[in-house]
């Protein structure tokens, strides 16, 4: 079954084609990867899948529902959640504050609530700490909850953003270069949680990534873009292999000369 699809997805900018005519299925469970050279269209493709750009044309499906049009608040309500590549965090506010404020569109509170304090309102708040509390214990930093995010180490916040994206409870989720920055043991220990968050939740993850050892390690399938086109998908080994691939990152033999 697919958890995710694009059907001839088209996205221009004025005279500039970003992605072109792309369709791919991503199925249900599977860890999947996005690469391609710096400008091919990845992070173009997570802004269409979660309501920040629309598409000039084509169909985005979260199982059978279309996402096209859609604000980004209820395609995360819909169950898609995603990280930055440039991290996206409330740098003030504190670690748990952080994960707390992503679960805010899947809340039910209303203003009388908020100001009268009632019985479900409490109970609500309680739930809202404990999951984000459950969520920080899992990417295994609950122990800075407390802290103030900006002064967490690089790799902890990098953690502290796939947390808050878990707290949202999606069944889909998009991580755009989360091993940027980490270094070898980071990275490492980033591949055995994302392993863990697909059998823990169940869920469906998309990455884009730049990082070839992380992406072989890691990926199931891979797809290649260049020039917001698809020019190959497969397993890693088949798609790393590929001609049109290694030219798209080596440039043809006759330029590379
Ligand atoms: N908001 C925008 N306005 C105009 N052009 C844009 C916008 N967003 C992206 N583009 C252009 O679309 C193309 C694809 O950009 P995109 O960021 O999706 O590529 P990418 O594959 O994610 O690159 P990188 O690996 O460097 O992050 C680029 O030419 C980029 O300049």
């Amino acid at each position: 079954m697919s958890a995710l699809t694009l059907k001839n997805i088209t996205l221009k900018f004025g005279g500039l084609t970003a992605v072109n005519d792309l369709s791919f299925d991503i199925p249900a469970g599977s860890i999947t990867s996005i690469i391609g050279p710096n400008g091919a269209g990845k992070t173009s493709v997570f802004n269409m899948i979660t309501g920040f750009y629309r598409p000039s044309s084509g169909q985005i499906l979260l199982q059978d529902e279309n996402l096209v049009g859609k604000k980004p608040s209820q395609i995360t309500c819909m169950g898609m959640a995603r990280t930055f590549q440039n991290l996206r965090l409330f740098p003030n506010l504190s670690v748990l504050d952080n994960v707390k404020a992503g679960m805010h569109g899947r809340t039910k509170q209303t203003v009388w609530g908020a100001l009268w304090q009632t019985r479900a309102q409490k109970q609500e708040e309680r739930l809202i700490e404990e999951t984000a509390m459950a969520c920080l214990n899992f990417v295994g930093i609950e122990e800075y909850s407390e802290r103030i995010a900006k002064n967490l180490p690089y790799g902890a916040q990098r953690y502290l953003e796939i947390a808050r994206a878990l707290a949202t409870q999606p069944r889909v989720l998009l991580l755009d270069e989360p091993a940027a920055g980490l270094n070898y043991e980071e990275k490492e220990n980033l591949i055995a949680l994302i392993r863990r968050i697909r059998e823990t939740y169940q869920l469906t993850v998309v990455i884009i990534e730049h990082d070839m050892g992380l992406i072989k390690k890691i990926s199931e399938r891979v797809i290649v873009l260049d020039y917001g086109q698809k020019i190959a998908e497969g397993t890693p080994v088949d798609v790393l292999n590929h001609p049109r691939v290694v030219e798209a990152y080596l440039g043809k033999e006759e330029e590379a000369v």
